[in-house]
């Protein structure tokens, strides 16, 4: 169906004196406790799923008119992904939701007739707060894991992105249990409103900027946040990458959404030996891509709006670095190409913030202990780090330098799968999304005992009248170190005895096998001599 076709209602906020009503509403339907059972569950992740696909045409035309985002992205990262979502909770909740009995080594081994086990219980109501560039996806895969966990949620989704907000509000209302399941449009004073009632979860995704505003509000009430949030990321080249594939790759991660990921590199730090290659190798990804130009590309997205287009222009105005690839900018249309700026000051607009969008830079380094200090003097700890070197190089990047995720030889390959978890670290983020993490981060471990009637025997240490003959007994079962106060392993008779019995083995499984190896060996080498 073309976008134009589809009619989607104006955008519209909540009225901010109805927002206590719609939290307090939230509220009451979880502590019904009709959300913990399972089956309501797995309807209402199947309503949903049949909701998305539904309003496909509806979503896929918000998601042209609010970000000119192509057919071929909103299928891919934003609708398909939530129906995969939904499919994967679905085809896997009753297991996630299954109480883990907990054993050795965890319950010590005097206490194994107990029973302790691990139930995961919902949270309660949630707030999911959304931001742009996934409007779709990153407004309702939360809410996949809320529902499956049995949280109810409030949704905002981001003001900027008015055609999906409305769009996603009358597909919830319509769709999923509305005593559970509400939307929120609106922008700041929304927000604030919906920061004012008491949560039991807030999920949020945006800046680090308003981040901050949501975890100082939350800590308040002691709320517990998950905050997904961005970053300046790195990328490194060594003399030991392959330049074609880290140049396509590098520069598909910047053309998807037109850059306005928050895993996309901000810069890259490149051998200083291979830049001329590399922006060569860059150029003709380039090509590739856009064979007529990105502006004639039916792929390529446009800027959110104004207000971010005037970001990024500054960003490339203020830079001292040259441009070597794109520059074309055009307000009418929102559009800036794919572009790459090569400097010689890490102190530049390009480097020192968050580019958001289809402009990155790179920085020539003579070795990669310099690049390391660059990246860590950047930002110590992004949202996420691409290397592409030898594998002891990667390896080195990811020891020298952390970040919420990383890639190897690849741009965001991890998170382009929607199972597996995904999160910041430090100030780029604070909790886990994404498959069965998108579960727990909606629930509550909780550890239950049940201790039988006959346990008093055995539990009668722990009663007054004291008795320290019941303490030395106590004291008697506590493991003994095998280490001096220097942190030195002590090679005792114990460690020897368990070497020689375990044939160097750590299981006894492996011991066992062992052994039989040895004594197989040794009867046939017996028969042969025999023989
Ligand atoms: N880690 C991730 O998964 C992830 C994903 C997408 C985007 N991001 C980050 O998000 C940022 C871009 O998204 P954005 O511009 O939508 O983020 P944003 O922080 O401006 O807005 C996110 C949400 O917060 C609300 N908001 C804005 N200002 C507020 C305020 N002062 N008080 C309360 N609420 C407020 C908005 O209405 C919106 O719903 C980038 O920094 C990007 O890296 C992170
Ligand atoms: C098609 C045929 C086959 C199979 C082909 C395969 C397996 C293709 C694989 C394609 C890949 C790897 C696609 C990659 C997609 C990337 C995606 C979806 C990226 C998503 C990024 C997102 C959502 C970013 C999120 C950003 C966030 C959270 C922050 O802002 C064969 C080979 C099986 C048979 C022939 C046909």
């Amino acid at each position: 169906m073309a976008a134009t076709s589809v009619k989607i209602p104006e955008f519209e906020t909540t009225a901010v004196d109805v927002i206590p009503a719609i939290a307090s509403n939230v509220r009451g339907t979880f502590r019904t406790n009709k959300t913990k059972n399972v089956q309501w569950r797995l309807t209402q992740l199947r309503k949903l799923y049949w909701a998305i696909e539904d309003y496909r045409p509806q979503l896929m035309a918000a998601l042209k008119k609010d970000l000119n985002k192509s057919e071929y992205e909103a299928v891919l990262t934003e609708v398909d992904w939530v129906k995969s979502d939904c499919m994967f909770m679905i085809k896997n909740l009753e297991t996630f939701v299954k109480d883990e009995k907990l054993a050795a080594p965890t319950v010590p081994a005097h206490f194994s007739l107990m029973k302790f086990r691990v139930r995961k219980e919902p949270l309660g109501a949630a707030l999911i707060i959304g931001p742009y560039n996934y409007p779709v996806q990153l407004t309702l895969s939360p809410l996949v894991g809320a529902i499956a966990a049995g949280c109810t949620a409030v949704l905002k989704p981001s003001e900027l992105t008015p055609n999906c907000a409305m769009v996603m509000k009358e597909m919830v209302q319509k769709r999923l249990d509305p005593n559970a399941y509400a939307v929120v449009n609106g922008g700041i004073p929304e927000v604030t409103a919906l920061l004012e009632e008491k949560w039991d979860k807030i999920f949020f995704t945006g800046s680090a900027q308003v981040g901050t505003v949501i975890a100082k509000k939350a800590a308040e009430t002691l709320t517990p946040v998950c905050l997904e949030l961005g970053g300046r990321n790195p990328a490194f080249i060594t003399k030991n990458a392959n330049l074609k594939v880290a140049a396509k790759r590098l520069l598909w991660g910047k053309t998807l959404n037109a850059g306005q990921v928050c895993l996309s590199q901000n810069y890259i730090l490149v051998d200083i030996d291979l830049v001329p290659n590399f922006i060569e190798h860059l150029k003709d990804a380039y090509k590739e891509y856009f064979p007529n130009g990105a502006k004639a590309s039916p792929d390529l997205g446009r800027i959110v709006n104004a207000r971010h287009f005037h970001r990024l222009k500054k960003m490339l105005d203020e830079t001292k670095g040259k441009i070597v690839m794109g520059g074309e900018m055009d307000e009418s249309e929102l559009f800036i190409e794919p572009t790459a700026v090569l400097l010689n000051s890490t102190n530049d607009s390009m480097m020192t913030e968050e580019s958001f969008g289809p402009i990155f830079s790179i920085y020539p380094v003579h070795s990669l202990d310099q690049a390391l200090n660059i990246a860590n003097s950047v930002h110590r700890t992004p949202l996420a780090l691409y290397s592409f070197g030898s594998k002891k190089e990667n390896e080195r990047v990811l020891n020298e330098m952390t970040s919420g995720g990383a890639t190897l030889n690849d741009s965001y390959f991890h998170g382009s799968v929607n199972t597996v978890p995904f999160g910041g670290v430090g100030d780029s983020g604070t909790g886990v999304a994404h498959g069965k993490a998108a579960f727990d981060t909606f629930s509550h471990t909780r550890t239950i005992a049940e201790i039988p009637n006959w346990a008093d025997g055995i539990l009668r240490a722990r009663y007054m009248p004291y008795d320290f003959k019941n303490l030395r007994m106590i004291r008697a079962l506590a493991p003994k170190p095998n280490f001096d106060r220097n942190g030195k392993v002590i090679k005792g008779l114990g460690y020897w005895i368990s070497l020689v019995l375990g044939l160097g083995a750590k299981g006894a499984k492996g011991a066992l096998l062992r052994w039989l190896l040895v004594l197989a060996g040794g009867y046939f080498y017996q028969q042969r001599r025999q023989s």
